[in-house]
């Protein structure tokens, strides 16, 4: 297409863009990673908005490489945003495009790239001894030694790169970008940037904008017809088309399921106090299906098959499922497509009951809302001993 870079003779004002990138801290999970997006798809929403022609950016989005949660080998995977959300959906908020369509477009002119800015965000190293929670941002001294591998690819380099001490919304970088020319901009552990406001309804047209890829939704239907006997149509959770025609409703049923996201691995180590074992899940599994008299249940889980099976065991009166992927669905859309497909059947039951603290949990509770579904149904989760749960906090949807 037409966009250009700056100095191409190619270049009107109509067709030119900044590029902005950023990347997240190397340990952060999948699900923490979009609610990072979000901030910044925010800010690429706001900016596209602006009149001012300096604002003009597309946002690169980071692929999915070397997740610290997903079995990896040497090579970095690179995986598009497309194999796990609906890139046009994503589009109708902000203009976003893949990193393969910036190296494509960048690479007609150059065979390198060179990021013209690159920011490295920090916490203010004062702000928690002085109580200054100010916004503000100043560039200063690194805390940490200096390694960039820019997205695990070769062919990128920097020109210039700063720390930024930084605290505030994701929208107070564009002061930043007010104050340079710089045609590539790379933010670097983005997550230090935070959301300008939480929960508003701009945050929520950034959350049902993220629509997943349609093959997945197809997977995890697929699994909930033959499986779970559940569908849109009884289940009333149609949505239109697009996220944009959606509106407001509380009337979802959902299949007659209920699920379970039960998060194991690092929560059972780090978290002993809130992580329930097996008798204690068992027993609030089997109390909700008798108060909701329901007998199948959708187990959605980072833990070994093993305790599936005690589980199973456990709960022998009644129907436990999981979803286990084939071979060739799970080499395709690897761990972070298994993670959608599970995350999608626990969004279409009866009733929810997540892991306590945990992101994967959280956005399943936000596609409820989206979804219609009465908040009571979704705001629920395991706690370490039966009888002494604590309510969530309740994030409902606003339009
Ligand atoms: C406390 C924090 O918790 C954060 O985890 P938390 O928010 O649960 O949420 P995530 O960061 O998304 O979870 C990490 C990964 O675990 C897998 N996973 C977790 N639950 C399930 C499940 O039910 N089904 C499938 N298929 N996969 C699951 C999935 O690959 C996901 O990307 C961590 O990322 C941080 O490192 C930190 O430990």
């Amino acid at each position: 297409d037409s966009v250009c870079y700056k100095n191409d003779n190619k270049c009107t004002k109509e067709n030119q863009f900044r590029y902005l990138l950023y990347d997240v801290n190397a340990p952060e999970g999948f699900n923490l990673r979009r609610d990072v997006y979000m901030r910044f798809a925010i800010l690429a929403h706001q900016m596209q908005k602006s009149d001012n022609p300096a604002l003009k950016f597309k946002m690169v989005l980071p692929p999915w490489s070397h997740l610290v949660h997903w079995s990896y080998s040497e090579y970095p995977e690179h995986i598009p945003w497309s194999l796990y959300f609906d890139l046009k959906s994503l589009q109708m908020f902000a203009p976003v495009i893949e990193m393969h369509e910036f190296f494509s477009r960048y690479q007609k002119k150059y065979s390198k790239v060179i990021i013209e800015k690159v920011y490295t965000l920090q916490h203010f190293e004062d702000m928690f001894e002085t109580g200054n929670f100010e916004d503000r941002l100043k560039i200063e001294e690194c805390q940490d030694t200096h390694k960039l591998n820019f997205f695990f690819y070769e062919n990128i380099t920097a020109k210039n790169v700063h720390c930024l001490s930084y605290h505030g919304p994701a929208t107070k970088l564009t002061e930043l970008f007010l104050n340079t020319s710089a045609g590539t901009i790379l933010i670097n552990h983005a997550e230090v940037a935070l959301h300008e406001f939480f929960g508003n309804n701009l945050y929520w047209q950034a959350r049902r904008s993220m629509r997943f890829n349609k093959e997945l939704k197809t997977i995890a239907d697929d699994f909930r017809r033959i499986f779970l006997k559940s569908n849109d149509e009884t289940d009333n959770t149609i949505l239109p088309e697009s996220w944009k025609h959606e509106k407001p409703k509380r009337n979802a049923i959902g299949g007659s399921y209920i699920a379970v996201h039960l998060r194991r691995r690092d929560f059972v180590r780090s978290r002993p106090n809130e992580t329930p074992n097996l008798d204690s899940v068992a027993q609030q599994i089997t109390k909700i299906l008798i108060k909701l008299n329901l007998n199948t249940v959708f187990i959605a889980t980072d833990g070994p098959k093993d305790e599936f099976d005690t589980l199973s065991k456990m709960l022998v009166h009644y129907k436990l499922f999981k979803y286990t992927p084939s071979s060739v669905i799970k080499q395709k859309y690897k761990e972070g497509g298994v993670a959608i497909i599970d995350q999608i059947i626990c969004s279409y039951a009866r009733y929810f009951i997540g892991t306590h603290d945990s992101t994967f949990t959280f956005r399943i509770q936000e596609e409820r809302e989206i979804l219609g579904f009465p908040s009571d149904s979704t705001f629920n989760t395991l706690c370490k001993v039966v009888g002494q749960c604590h309510k969530p906090s309740i994030w409902t949807i606003v339009y």
